[in-house]
């Protein structure tokens, strides 16, 4: 495939786990499209940028050779993509699509460690990642690749143990195995040609991914404001979650009480509330941020 000349091209999954928020977070980033009849490609109308709709494996390669400027992609499949070559360079993660690729067996194989995989057969769709914690663990097993549906392995008799990605835990549950160790930790990433854009395109492409941390730094991220006494303040904004220092202003008519206002970075639960109520915080409000730079 071919360059668009004085186009940028970011690389998306198609269908799958990181379609629909890989497009939440472009949208959110100030990018339109409308759905045309070219599935493959979505133009973008206020900026000269297109959209590649693949198939994630594909994601590192198309980025790393400069097919596409930027890609969002797992950090396990980039990590399974290594090769040696040119590589795509990570900008940053983005809170979604958070995975782990675990090790598990059935209760039926006493596991004490890994030594006990010494010489049995795992079933993975991530040989290379897998390859490597057990060299690291100094075993020697066989693995056999599947695609998918890599948990019936042990019913089939496929393989002994199998490693797959987990989130909730049900499908190994579904299918009677435990998990025992972890083997990579993931979420979906921004990753960047490291050959960069055409030099009219670069200006473009830094500010898109500005726009980027901007909504992903803004996710979950609240603005509050209380009126608190001024001998508890101290206490207060200790409480505030992952609180820069907060802006602090006086209260008309009140010399003993001051009005806070801070941007917290993690989620604000209603035990925060509770303990900000406790240390003699009141009138709290908890407000959502729509973009932040
Ligand atoms: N259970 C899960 N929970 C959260 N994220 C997951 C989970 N399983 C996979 N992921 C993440 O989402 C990515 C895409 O998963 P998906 O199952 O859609 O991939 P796929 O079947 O390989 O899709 P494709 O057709 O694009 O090749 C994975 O590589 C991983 O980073
Ligand atoms: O811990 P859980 O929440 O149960 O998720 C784990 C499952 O999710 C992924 O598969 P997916 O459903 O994406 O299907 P696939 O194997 O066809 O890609 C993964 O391969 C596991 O099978
Ligand atoms: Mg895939």
């Amino acid at each position: 495939m071919s360059t668009v000349q004085g186009r940028l091209r970011i690389a998306v999954q198609k269908s799958g786990r990181l379609a629909d928020r890989s497009l939440e977070l472009i949208r959110d980033a100030g990018l339109k499209w409308v759905k045309g009849h070219n599935d493959l490609l979505y133009r973008v109308e206020n900026y000269p940028i297109d959209l590649l709709r693949v198939r994630d494996d594909d994601i590192p390669t198309f980025v790393a050779d400069g097919v596409c400027d930027l890609g969002i992609v797992g950090e396990n499949v980039l990590e399974e993509d290594k090769n040696g070559g040119a590589t795509a360079e990570v900008v940053m993660p983005l809170g979604f699509g958070r995975c782990t690729l675990k090790l598990a067996v059935p209760p039926t194989l006493a596991y004490e460690g890994p030594h006990s995989l010494q010489g049995l057969r795992i079933a993975t769709s991530y040989p290379k990642i897998l390859r490597r914690f057990l060299n690291d663990n100094g075993v020697q097993s066989d693995t056999v690749v599947m695609r998918g549906a890599v948990e019936v392995a042990p019913r089939l008799k496929l393989a002994s143990a199998i490693c797959d990605l987990v989130s909730t835990g049900a499908t190994l549950e579904a299918n009677g195995l435990i998990a025992k160790e972890t083997v990579f930790e993931s979420q979906a990433v921004l990753i960047k040609s490291p050959t960069g854009p055409e030099p009219e395109l670069a200006h473009l492409l830094e500010s898109i991914i500005e726009r980027m941390a901007g909504v992903v730094s803004s996710q979950g991220a609240k603005y509050v404001m209380l009126n608190a006494p001024r001998s508890a303040l101290d206490e207060i904004t200790a409480i505030l979650p992952g609180a820069g220092a907060p802006t602090v202003m006086p209260l008309m008519g009140r010399d003993d009480a001051v009005a806070v206002h801070a941007v917290c970075q993690e989620a604000v639960f209603w035990e925060t509330l509770e303990k900000l109520k406790a240390a003699g915080a009141s009138a709290i409000l908890v407000l959502p941020i729509e973009k932040m730079m």
